[in-house]
C-alpha cells in the first residue's frame, strides 16, 4: 500500500504492485547491488592506484636516500680500510737503507751477516707490528726474513713472480695484495728496491707484509666488498663472497692472477652480477642469480685512493621493496577504509534524510486526511440539514415536520398534554407572483417564514408544508393559546411590509388551527382538520384565523 500525497486536500491511497524482476539469481543480485558493486570496485581501484603510486614514490625516494648515503659511507670505508697499511709505507724505505740489511744483500753468502739481518728483521717486525719483513736478492729469492726461525720461513723461497718484486725492479717500489704463497694468509705487501749506493746496480728488494683485514664498520645495512683491479672480492663482509670475482675474469686478469699466484688456493667461482639499471650517480641496480634465485641489489662503488682497488656496497633491494610495499599496503588499506566509511556515512545521511522525508510526507498525509475528514463531516452535516430543511425559507421541510409531529403527538399522548397544529396559507399568492414576479413571491415566502419563527417559542416546530403553505406544531398548547398565537401571527403579517424590486407590498394569511385531544389519532388527521379550518377561513373572506370543529376538539386551555 503506497501513500501518495498530491495536494492540500487531496490524498490518494493507491495499491502499487512492486516491479517484478525475474531471471538468474546472479543477474538479480547484480541488478540489486550493481551501484554498490561499482562503488566498491571504484574504491578498490582507487586504493590500488594510490598504493601503486605510494610504492613508486617511496621506492624512488628510498633509492635516492640510499644513493646519497652510500657515497660518504664508501669514502669513510676506503679511508678506514687503508689506514693500517698506510702506517707502514715508511718501513720498506727504512729497510732499504739500513746498513746491516744492505750488508746482508751485498754478501748473502756470509752467514753472520745474514743471521744479523734475520735477527734485525725479526726485532723490527715485533716492534712495528708488521706481519713479516724480508729481503729478496736480485733474482727474487728471500735471503733473510723476520720469520727465519719459524716453520714457514720465507728464507730460500723465490718470489720473483710477485708484482711487489717485478714492479719494484721497474718502478723502485710497489704495493700488492695477495695470498701468501708460503704463509697461506692474505696480506698487503709493500716493497722497496735496494741499490748499491751511488749506482743503479740492484742489490735486492726489501719487502714488508701487513695483514689487511676487513674494517668493522657497522653503520648501514648491506654488504661491503673490496675488489682488486680484476674485480676479485678479496675482502667481503659476506664470507661466502670472499675471493669471488664479481664477474668472469678476463683473459688478462686471469693470466695475471695465475702468474702472480695472487689468490692461490682460495679463488672461487665468479658471482656473475649483471647490471639491470644504470643510475645517474654511477650506481646501479644489479641482479645476482645464484642457487636458483635472483636477488637484486643497489650497488655503488668507489676507488680506494692510491690503489687500483674499489670498495663496493651492495644493498638488497628487498629491504627497499619491502618498506615501499608496506607503505603502499598501509596507504591502500587506509584509503579503502576511509572511503568505505565515507560511503556508509553518506548512505546513513541519505537514509536519515529519506526517513525525515517519509515522516514529513506521512504527517502531511495525516493532516490532509484529517482536513478531509473534517470537510466530509461538514458536508455530511450540511446534507443532513439539507435533508430536513427547505432551501428557500430555511424552515424545516414537510418530511421532517411529519416525523417531528408524529413524535410530538406521541409525547403529548403519553403526558396527557394537548398539541396544537396550525396551517398558514398566504392569501391570493398567485396574484403576487403574477403581478410582481416569482422572485417577489419568494421574498414574501421568506418574510412569512421569519415572522412565523419569531412568533413561536423554543420547542415549536415551524415548517414549509408546500407552495405558499406553512405548518406549525405547538406542543403543550391548547386551542385558546393556539388561536392567540395564530391571531398574533396574522396581525404581524398584516403589518409586515415586504420589500420587493420596485417598492413594497403587503400580504395577508389565513390560518386553520386544530388541537389534538387526549388520545387523538394520527398527525394526518390533525392536519386534515386544520386544513378544513383553513378552508373555512378562506371561504369566510381570508385574512383570518379559524379553529377546527369544536365537536372534535375537547380543548384544554
Ligand atoms: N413565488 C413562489 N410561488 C409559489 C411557490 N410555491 C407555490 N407558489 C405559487 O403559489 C400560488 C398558489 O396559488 P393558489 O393555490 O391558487 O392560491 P392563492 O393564489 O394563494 O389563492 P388562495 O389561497 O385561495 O388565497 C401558485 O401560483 C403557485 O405557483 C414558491 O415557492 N414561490
Amino acid at each position: 500500500m503506497a501513500l501518495s500525497y498530491t495536494g492540500s486536500a487531496h490524498v490518494a491511497l493507491s495499491q502499487t504492485t512492486p516491479m517484478k524482476i525475474t531471471g538468474h539469481p546472479i543477474a538479480l543480485a547484480w541488478h540489486q547491488y550493481r551501484h554498490r558493486i561499482a562503488l566498491a570496485c571504484a574504491i578498490l581501484a582507487g586504493g590500488a592506484l594510490a598504493g601503486w603510486g605510494v610504492y613508486a614514490v617511496s621506492y624512488e625516494r628510498q633509492l635516492v636516500r640510499v644513493e646519497r648515503a652510500s657515497g660518504p659511507r664508501l669514502d669513510r670505508f676506503a679511508t678506514v680500510l687503508f689506514a693500517p697499511p698506510a702506517r707502514y709505507t715508511y718501513l720498506p724505505h727504512l729497510l732499504a737503507n739500513f746498513r746491516t740489511l744492505r750488508e746482508a744483500l751485498e754478501q748473502p753468502s756470509d752467514p753472520e751477516l745474514v743471521r744479523k739481518a734475520n735477527v734485525y728483521l725479526n726485532r723490527l717486525q715485533h716492534s712495528t707490528g708488521a706481519t713479516a719483513l724480508y729481503l729478496l736478492d736480485p733474482q727474487g729469492t728471500a735471503i733473510a726474513s723476520s720469520n727465519w726461525q719459524s716453520k714457514g720461513s720465507f728464507v730460500g723461497k723465490n718470489y720473483a713472480f710477485r708484482p711487489y718484486y717485478t714492479r719494484a725492479l721497474e718502478e723502485g717500489g710497489a704495493h700488492f695484495y695477495a695470498m701468501g704463497v708460503t704463509s697461506r694468509t692474505p696480506g698487503f705487501f709493500l716493497s722497496q728496491l735496494v741499490k748499491v749506493a751511488g749506482t743503479d746496480e740492484v742489490l735486492g728488494v726489501a719487502v714488508v707484509k701487513v695483514d689487511l683485514t676487513m674494517p668493522s664498520i657497522t653503520d648501514g645495512s648491506g654488504e661491503i666488498l673490496v675488489t682488486d683491479s680484476g674485480g676479485v672480492a678479496f675482502l667481503s663482509s659476506r664470507k661466502d663472497w670472499q675471493y669471488r670475482p664479481l664477474n668472469e675474469l678476463g683473459a688478462r686478469e686471469g693470466a695475471s692472477v695465475e702468474r702472480t699466484r695472487q689468490y692461490e688456493g682460495v679463488l672461487r667461482a665468479p658471482l656473475n652480477l649483471h647490471i639491470e639499471q644504470q643510475l645517474e650517480s654511477g650506481a646501479a641496480i644489479v641482479a645476482l642469480d645464484e642457487n636458483g634465485r635472483t636477488d637484486r641489489f643497489f650497488m655503488a662503488r668507489r676507488p680506494v685512493p692510491e690503489t687500483d682497488w674499489h670498495v663496493n656496497v651492495l644493498l638488497p633491494l628487498e629491504d627497499i621493496e619491502t618498506t615501499a610495499l608496506r607503505l603502499a599496503v598501509i596507504t591502500a588499506i587506509s584509503i579503502v577504509l576511509v572511503a568505505t566509511s565515507l560511503m556508509y556515512l553518506w548512505e546513513f545521511r541519505l537514509w536519515l534524510r529519506e526517513r525525515e522525508r517519509s515522516r514529513t510526507a506521512l504527517e502531511n498525509a495525516h493532516g490532509a486526511l484529517a482536513r478531509q475528514h473534517e470537510e466530509l463531516k461538514a458536508l455530511s452535516e450540511e446534507l443532513r440539514v439539507q435533508s430536513f430543511t427547505d432551501s428557500l425559507t430555511g424552515l424545516f421541510n414537510r418530511r421532517y415536520f411529519m416525523e417531528s409531529a408524529e413524535r410530538m403527538l406521541g409525547t403529548a399522548r403519553r403526558h396527557g398534554e394537548p398539541l396544537a397544529l396550525m396551517v398558514v396559507d398566504a392569501d391570493h399568492f398567485k396574484r403576487i407572483n403574477d403581478e410582481h414576479g416569482h422572485p417577489a413571491g419568494d421574498e414574501v415566502l421568506r418574510v412569512l417564514a421569519r415572522v412565523l419563527l419569531e412568533e413561536t417559542r423554543d420547542g415549536d416546530v415551524v415548517a414549509r408544508y408546500g407552495g405558499e403553505e406553512f405548518i406549525v406544531a405547538l406542543p403543550r398548547t391548547g386551542e385558546t393559546a393556539a388561536l392567540a398565537v395564530a391571531e398574533r401571527m396574522r396581525e404581524r403579517i398584516v403589518l409586515q411590509k415586504v420589500v420587493v424590486p420596485g417598492g413594497t407590498l403587503s400580504v395577508t394569511v389565513s390560518i386553520g388551527v386544530a388541537v389534538a385531544p387526549r388520545g387523538a389519532a394520527h398527525v394526518e388527521e390533525l392536519i386534515r382538520r386544520a386544513d378544513a379550518a383553513l378552508y373555512e377561513a378562506k371561504r369566510a373572506g381570508r385574512n383570518r384565523v379559524q379553529a377546527a370543529d369544536l365537536q372534535d376538539s375537547l380543548l384544554t386551555g
